[in-house]
């Protein structure tokens, strides 16, 4: 079982403080690092990926401490930036085969078939990149961020610019691959990791507000979620008056979710859509 643990880290850049005291601790899965734009979570990916160095904390992953064994903490990571961009003359196989040979990979062919057996790939690999889709481009950088004997997987916002039916083959991909890593992937969209993630992050204030599974999160938000089923004039008083979350017109009635503190009785089928615009309001 591989094992990342982060301890009191704090960052800053120049004067301003971006990240305060962020703890966490995860094991092999998928962790949704979830936070609204300029949370931190780039940063803090950066810090993760070895780019940037804390001011103060410590990191360790599988016993290396990060101060101290970054060379060898950087054979085991895997990582696929926010603007990922690749040489569109290259064919995918050329552009993997460059990546197994800058990371010393003996069985490069046979690595190479494995991953784009298990992404779906192989259909497009001897194409050139610039024929791509924006989801097999995608596909290609998780290909490339797991070759080798990665073990730390860090995605930084890999959906972006993806059409549905490329998140959902994407959202396979992903899947399969953490079953026996540690995937960390960044987000402020809530389906990404929904129904997927087996840990959750929540970047709030600068700092984790929250860690633990979609369902504890659920059930920490739902009691200021409240469910009405309303006619249209009710519904007109509710959304002048309350911060609604969501709702659905259903023939002459509204379904409606809105914030209502410390409710008794919360609303059924609460997504973590939902229950994350409750956390923002908090
Ligand atoms: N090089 C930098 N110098 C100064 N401030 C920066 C720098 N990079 C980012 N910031 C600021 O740090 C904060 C956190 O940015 P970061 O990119 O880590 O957030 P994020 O959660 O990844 O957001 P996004 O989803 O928009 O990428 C933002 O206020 C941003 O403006």
């Amino acid at each position: 079982m591989n094992q990342l643990i982060v301890e009191n880290i704090n960052f800053s850049y120049g004067k301003k403080s971006i990240l305060r005291d962020i703890n966490f601790k995860v094991e092999n899965g998928l962790i949704g690092l979830l936070g609204k734009n300029g949370a931190g979570k780039t940063t803090l990916i950066k810090i993760l990926v070895t780019l940037y160095r804390p001011s103060s904390g410590s990191i360790v992953f599988n016993g290396y401490k990060y101060n101290n064994y970054t060379n060898e903490i950087r054979k085991y990571l895997g990582y696929l930036q926010q603007d990922f961009n690749m040489y569109k003359n290259l064919t995918g196989l050329d552009y993997l085969k460059f990546v197994a040979k800058m990371r010393n990979i003996k069985n490069i062919d046979e690595e190479i078939k494995e991953i784009c057996d298990m992404l779906n790939l192989d259909k497009y690999i001897k194409k050139r990149i610039g024929t791509y889709s924006g989801g097999i481009k995608r596909r290609l950088g998780i290909a490339q961020a797991i070759l080798g004997d990665v073990k730390l997987i860090i995605l930084d916002e890999p959906t972006v610019g993806l059409d549905p039916e490329e998140r959902n083959e994407f959202r396979k991909a992903i899947k399969k691959v953490s079953t026996d890593k540690i995937v960390i992937m960044s987000t402020h969209i809530t389906e990404d990791i929904e129904f997927l993630c087996d840990k959750l992050i929540v970047l709030k204030d600068k700092t984790v507000k929250f860690e633990g599974s979609v369902e504890n999160f659920i059930e920490y938000n739902k009691y200021n979620i409240c469910q009405e089923i309303v006619n249209k004039i009710k519904f007109d008083e509710i959304i002048n008056t309350e911060k609604v979350i969501s709702y659905k017109v259903e023939e002459n009635k509204v379904c409606v979710k809105y914030i209502a503190k410390n409710n008794k009785k919360p609303a059924e089928n609460i997504t973590l859509q939902d229950a994350y615009i409750n956390f923002l309001e908090e």
